[in-house]
């Protein structure tokens, strides 16, 4: 039956129905507490709070002398064996505990970092002062000594209990030195939503040249770093035959948070997606989205799997209904059991990678507990046509802050966003030379840290759960259907 267009969503409506669809979810996943060196690239689950005040004590901003009152000031004599007076000679380093208060019109050296002996009102850098060798200290009358000068005065950064970061920010190395300074050995993270990706096609080969009507898969390797870069933990890249039994079993066996599918979401006798989620009584949220490439793209809600059957949920197959309402109430899936879902990438490489950005973005964008985007506009260089009804994503490089439509942006090609800095959202109807259009990030340019940390996050997640990975290389893994899920 040729069902043209479903009931197509219309593009900026599926990006908010995706970003809105694991709300639920989100909101109920403990964070995972982390140790610094392994938090980076994740997500703070909470507020991170100061545990000290910064600085925790007053110190010395510079290498110079602590003064007490105005100057002249009387230097230490030292070498006497009173430890006071000792130390005083040594000067006042970093490190060490709280020197002895120094009289009015005193001075001390003292080190950038050292704690500000009560009594002193002011710190002298070593170059504005001079010590004639005579016991006394005299300012440079160039550099007259401002009360509180070169001083840090402790909590000048914050206090104890201060919010420094919201929940929501990526852990990048500023912020692992920021929380080391303000007293933290581990941080909340928001844990990583876990990712299975099932690539169908029978005439998709894994190495070699294109040969007798089969041709390379390029989802395979492509799709599962893309996820790792938009924050998620993929479990696994598996393909999968086009048999109706063999899609069924893989998306009803996964324990994955999210299972992306590439390929069959057509209406093709080999699309065995939608008859999958039919038979499966998952909900769909969205069946087809007004946007060129990737219209068939769509988003389902899995009904929550009975532990006590792992691998096979009821089965509520019901063909004369498609898109029936999610069984999540039925018998046998307790509530604790968050919904799993299921993002349908078509099998034309520009459409999937247009479905990852419309659907798979913004469901892992709040999974993952991160902020949307600004939103970064850009001028476009020429005149792109657009669609009369659906909207275009146009790969574009950036030249002289004016985004450049890429050739080669056809439905089946990789050629023009492989040299992409993003995809231009084109509004049906097109949009004229220098009209500012929304670029849309491609997540190795915004987060190239997750990918840099994804591995060591993956080990130790690994390490916290006991869960072994199914999958260390991207795609790299056949399993053939019969075996069913690891
Ligand atoms: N009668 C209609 N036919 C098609 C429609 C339509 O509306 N009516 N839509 C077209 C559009 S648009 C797209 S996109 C595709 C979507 O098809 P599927 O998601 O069902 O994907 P397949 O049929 O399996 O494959 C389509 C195309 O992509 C190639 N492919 C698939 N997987 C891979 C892979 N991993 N690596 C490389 N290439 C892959 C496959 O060989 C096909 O050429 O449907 C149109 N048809
Ligand atoms: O989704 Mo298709 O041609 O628009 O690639």
């Amino acid at each position: 039956m040729n069902e043209p267009h479903r009931r197509s969503t219309a593009w900026p409506d599926a990006r908010a129905i995706a970003a809105r669809a694991a709300v639920k979810e989100a909101a109920h996943t403990a964070p995972v507490m982390r140790p610094l060196p392994e938090a980076l690239g994740q997500v703070l689950a909470a507020p991170l709070a100061a545990l000290t005040d910064l600085p925790p004590f007053d110190t010395s901003a510079m290498d110079g002398w602590a003064l007490a009152g105005p100057g002249p000031w009387r230097l230490p004599t030292g070498g006497t064996g009173d430890t006071e007076a000792d130390d005083r000679a040594h000067g006042i380093l970093a490190g060490h505990d709280e020197a002895a208060p120094l009289p009015d019109g005193h001075a001390v050296r003292i080190a950038t970092g050292a704690r500000v002996p009560p009594g002193v009102t002011a710190v002298l850098r070593s170059e504005y002062g001079t010590d004639a060798g005579d016991g006394w200290l005299h300012a440079s009358p160039a550099h007259p000594v401002v009360l509180g000068q070169d001083i840090r005065t402790r909590g000048q950064e914050c206090r104890s209990g201060d919010q420094l970061l919201p929940a929501g920010t990526l852990i990048t190395p500023a912020v692992l030195g920021l929380a080391a300074a303000a007293g933290y050995d581990e941080l909340p993270t928001v844990r990583r939503p876990r990712v299975e990706v099932l690539v169908l096609g029978d005439e998709l080969l894994t190495e070699g040249l294109p040969h007798d009507g089969r041709i390379r898969d390029a989802l395979g390797p492509m799709v599962g770093p893309w996820l790792r870069a938009l924050g998620a933990e993929v479990s696994g890249t598996r393909r999968l035959t086009d048999e109706a039994d063999a899609v069924y079993a893989a998306v009803a066996g996964s324990s994955a948070d999210v299972v992306v599918t590439t390929g069959g979401t057509a209406a093709g006798p080999l699309d065995h997606v939608h008859p999958t989620l039919r038979r499966l009584g998952a909900e769909l949220l969205v069946d087809g989205v007004a946007v060129r490439p990737g219209h068939p793209m769509l988003l389902a809600r899995l009904p929550a799997k009975n532990p006590e059957s792992p691998g096979t949920p009821e089965s509520a197959e019901d063909p004369g209904s498609p898109g029936s309402p999610g069984s999540s109430g039925s018998p046998g899936s307790p509530e604790r059991r968050p919904a799993r879902h299921l993002v349908g990438l078509p099998g034309n490489p520009l459409a999937a990678v247009s479905g990852l950005l419309t659907l798979a973005e913004p469901l892992l964008r709040t999974l993952t507990g991160r902020p949307a985007p600004a939103p970064g506009p850009a001028p476009l260089a020429e005149t792109v046509q657009g669609h009369p009804r659906d909207t275009r994503l146009v790969p574009v490089a950036f030249r002289q802050d004016m985004a450049v439509p890429l050739r080669f942006n056809g439905p089946a090609m990789l050629r023009g966003i492989a040299v992409a800095d993003g995809l231009a959202v084109i509004p049906p109807g097109g949009a004229k030379r220098g009209t500012e259009v929304e670029v849309l990030d491609l997540p190795w340019s915004a987060n190239a840290i997750d990918q840099a940390a994804d591995r060591a996050a993956h080990r130790a997640t690994d390490r916290m759960t006991g869960h072994q990975a199914k999958d260390a290389g991207d795609g790299d893994e056949e399993i053939s259907p019969e075996e069913g899920p690891a």
